[in-house]
C-alpha cells in the first residue's frame, strides 16, 4: 500500500462497555468487508483504533469520515448482537455513511436506519448523545475520585423486605416523577423534596427519582437534593442506563440503586453492569416486560431484584396481568428458589391492583402516577393500599 499514515483513532480509551463497543465486540473482517464494499477506491491512509484494527481512508475520504463509517459499522454489529437476543431497541447510529452527494454537498436522508422507531428508541438515542457530552465534562477518573469519600449506599433490598414484613403488603418504591411521555405533565406544583418527604412519611420503603430531563422533566439535581434533605429511604436513580459510566455518575449523585432495562441492554452489558454495581455497592433493579427478557435475565448470575414493567415502553400499553403471566409456572418457582425479590411496576392505582400483583408473587411495587398526582402524596399512599401504612 502506498503512503500509509498511521494515526491514533479518537475513540475514548474507556475501560467500559459503552453504547458503541470499542474493543471486544467487533464485526468480523468478512462482514466489515461485505458491508463496506461500496468503499472501492485507492488506499490513502491507515488509522489504528484502540483495538488495534486498521481502518483505511481513501483519496476521496478524510480520515475522520472513514472513522465515522467504521464507528457506524461497529454500531450496526452491536445491533445485530442485540437483535439476536430479541432486543428491538437499536443504538443510535453515531454517524452513517453519507447517502447522497450532489456536487460538493452531502446529504443524509431520513430513513429507517437513522430515525427512531418508537419512544424508547428515541429516548435511548438521545441518552447516548447526552452521556457522550457529560462524559467529556466528567471523565471517569473525576467520578472515581469523588466516590473515594462518599458515604456507603443504603440497603435498597433490605428496606423493601423490612416494609413487606412490617405491613404484610408489598414494599413501596414511590416514584418522584413530574411528567412522562405517555401521560404528559403529572403535577404542575412539583417540589421533589416535599414530595419525597411526604412519601417517606406515608410509609414508602424506597424512592425512585426520575433523572431524565428531556422526557420526564427530572434531574440529577432532584436526586441530590432529596439525598441531602435528610431522607432515609434508599433512592433508585430512574435513568435509561446504556453506559457503565452512568453507574458511577448515579452513585456520585447519591443513588443507592439503578435501573437496568433488559429491553435496551444486551446480556453482556447487564452482566458487566451488575458486577460494577456490586463494586459500587449499588443495587441493580433489572426490568423485564416479556417472557424472553425474563428468561435472559434469569440466566444471569447475581441478580437479586427484578422488576416486571406492566407498561410496554414502545407502545405505552398498560396491562397489569403481565406481572401475573410472567410469574406463573416454572419462572415463579425459580424466583422462589433463588430468593429473588420481584417488583410489580406501573399502572397500579387501587388496593385491588396491589392485591392482584401481590397474589401473583411480588414483594415490592413501583408506583408513580397514582400517588404523585394526589395533592398530598402521603395520603395517596394510604389510598393506594386502602389503609395507612405509615410508621406511626
Ligand atoms: O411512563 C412512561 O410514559 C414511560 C415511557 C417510556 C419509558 C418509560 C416510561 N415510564 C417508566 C415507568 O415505567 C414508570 O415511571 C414507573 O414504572 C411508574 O409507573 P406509573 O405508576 O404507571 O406511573
Amino acid at each position: 500500500m502506498e503512503g500509509l499514515a498511521s494515526l491514533k483513532a479518537p475513540f475514548p480509551a474507556t475501560p467500559f462497555l459503552s453504547s458503541r463497543p470499542r474493543t471486544s465486540i467487533l464485526p468480523s473482517q468478512a462482514s466489515f468487508r461485505k458491508r463496506s464494499s461500496f468503499l472501492s477506491f485507492s488506499v490513502h491512509a491507515q488509522v489504528e483504533s484502540d483495538d488495534g484494527s486498521a481502518v483505511v481512508a481513501t483519496s476521496g475520504e478524510s480520515v475522520t469520515e472513514v472513522l465515522k463509517i467504521k464507528e457506524w459499522e461497529v454500531g450496526m454489529f452491536q445491533n445485530e448482537v442485540a437483535a439476536s437476543q430479541g432486543i428491538r431497541i437499536r443504538r443510535r447510529p453515531p454517524s452513517g455513511p453519507p447517502l447522497h452527494y450532489v456536487g460538493p454537498f452531502q446529504f443524509r436522508l431520513q430513513n429507517e436506519g437513522n430515525t427512531p422507531r418508537n419512544i424508547l428508541e428515541e429516548i435511548v438515542w438521545n441518552k447516548d448523545t447526552e452521556v457522550s457530552q457529560l462524559k467529556e465534562r466528567k471523565p471517569l477518573g473525576v467520578l472515581k475520585k469523588a466516590l473515594e469519600n462518599a458515604p456507603p449506599a443504603r440497603d435498597f433490598i433490605g428496606a423493601l423486605k423490612a416494609a413487606n414484613e412490617r405491613t404484610g403488603l408489598p414494599g413501596l418504591i414511590a416514584e418522584v416523577k413530574k411528567a412522562s411521555p405517555s401521560r404528559g405533565i403529572l403535577r404542575e406544583d412539583f417540589d421533589p423534596v416535599e414530595i419525597a418527604k411526604a412519601y417517606e412519611k406515608g410509609g414508602a420503603a424506597c424512592l425512585s427519582v426520575l433523572t431524565d430531563e428531556k422526557y420526564f422533566k427530572g434531574s440529577f439535581e432532584n436526586l441530590e437534593a432529596i439525598r441531602k434533605a435528610g431522607i432515609k429511604c434508599p433512592l433508585l436513580c430512574k435513568e435509561f442506563i446504556i453506559d457503565a459510566w452512568q453507574l458511577y455518575y448515579a452513585r456520585t449523585k447519591g443513588a443507592d440503586a439503578v435501573l437496568l432495562i433488559a429491553a435496551v441492554l444486551p446480556d453482556l452489558d447487564i452482566k458487566y453492569m451488575i458486577k460494577i454495581c456490586k463494586l459500587l455497592g449499588l443495587t441493580a433493579l433489572v426490568e423485564v416486560h416479556d417472557e424472553r427478557e425474563f428468561d435472559r435475565v434469569l440466566a444471569i448470575e447475581g441478580i437479586e431484584l427484578i422488576g416486571i414493567n406492566n407498561r410496554n415502553l414502545e407502545t405505552f400499553e398498560l396491562d397489569i396481568s403481565i406481572t401475573k403471566k410472567l410469574l406463573e409456572g416454572e419462572r415463579g418457582k425459580i424466583i422462589h428458589e433463588r430468593g429473588i425479590i420481584m417488583v410489580g411496576e406501573s399502572g397500579l392505582f387501587t388496593p385491588d391492583d396491589i392485591a392482584y400483583v401481590q397474589e401473583a408473587g411480588v414483594k415490592a411495587i413501583l408506583v408513580g402516577e397514582s400517588i404523585v398526582k394526589q395533592s398530598d402524596p402521603g395520603k395517596g399512599i394510604s389510598n393506594l393500599f386502602g389503609k395507612d401504612i405509615s410508621l406511626g
